[in-house]
């Protein structure tokens, strides 16, 4: 890890009277894996689109690479957008476009190629989210959930992004797609040197992939670091998440992995 890219100063959000967030302050390393977590309506989706300018806070500043999205040219803009991938909650995949047409969208519209050119590299993003070729023919209909996770991330990595945000890339998945999808992440990150800001409920995720965890809470970030830092914290509700049940069989099954990792390698 070294420097930050992603800095959230003072932030502060409101619908009507409801404030979600008031004083959030976050950095992001570049090169790191960062998880978001937090109880239901803590405030971590609308983190997320405050960051990547699809929400206009109330106040505080949002810097990326020390620019303000929200007060750049468009031009500037756009160029920045271009170097952030997101993968939404729902994979948001366009039903009537087959997988590749899904992938191509964003290099034909935002990259100017045309759309032979687009598909072709369309094929090396579906084989790098780990799809096989012939996928690319089919429609969103006809995927299972792992797969259109796998092709919104595809999609998401389309126009070479250095930062990817995804939006509880595993939820609805099952337990052994949930896994691959973690060690896909993980093998992304480090081939692609991507940093990568998650959204999670899954502690397998937390576990498996993320150098820092970031606990949203009370409208601020409660707690940030590494994960035995963060589950250490002495707020109830990070004792209760990290500590009880479902939280030690993650930690158990992370252990369990590093010892057969470890017993491989000997
Ligand atoms: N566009 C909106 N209009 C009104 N209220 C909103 C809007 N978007 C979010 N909220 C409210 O802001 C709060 C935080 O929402 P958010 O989706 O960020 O929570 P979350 O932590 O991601 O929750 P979950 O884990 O359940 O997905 C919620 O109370 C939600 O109802």
């Amino acid at each position: 890890m070294t420097g930050t890219i992603i800095r959230v100063h003072g932030l502060r959000n409101c619908f009507g009277t409801q404030v979600v967030h008031d004083q959030l302050n976050l950095d992001v390393m570049q090169g790191e894996i960062l998880g978001i977590v937090g109880g239901s309506g803590s405030g971590k989706s609308v983190l997320l689109r405050s960051i990547i300018g699809l929400h206009r806070p109330d106040a505080g500043e949002v810097r990326l690479w020390q620019q303000d999205l929200l007060t750049l040219p468009a031009a500037q803009r756009i160029e920045l957008e271009r170097r952030m991938g997101v993968l939404f909650q729902n994979g948001a995949l366009f039903s009537s476009l087959t997988v590749l047409e899904n992938i191509a969208l964003p290099l034909v519209e935002h990259a100017g190629l045309n759309r032979q050119q687009a598909a072709r590299l369309a094929d090396i993003k579906l084989a790098l989210a780990g799809l096989p070729a012939l996928a690319g023919g089919r429609y969103p209909s006809n995927l299972s959930g792992g797969m259109v996770k796998r092709v919104a991330l595809a999609r998401a990595l389309a126009l070479d992004p250095q930062v990817l945000f995804l939006d509880e890339p595993t939820a609805g998945l099952d337990p052994v797609s949930a896994a691959a999808f973690d060690h896909l992440l993980l093998t992304l990150r480090d081939a692609l040197g991507l940093t990568v800001v998650l959204v999670t409920h899954d502690l397998d995720t937390l576990y498996t992939c993320c150098d820092r965890v970031a606990v949203l809470g009370q409208k601020r970030v409660q707690a940030i670091g590494l994960l035995a830092e963060v589950a250490a914290t002495q707020d109830p509700w990070i004792q209760d998440y990290f500590h009880g049940p479902r939280g030690r069989a993650a930690q158990y099954a992370a252990l369990g992995n590093e010892q057969c990792m470890a017993q491989a390698d000997n």
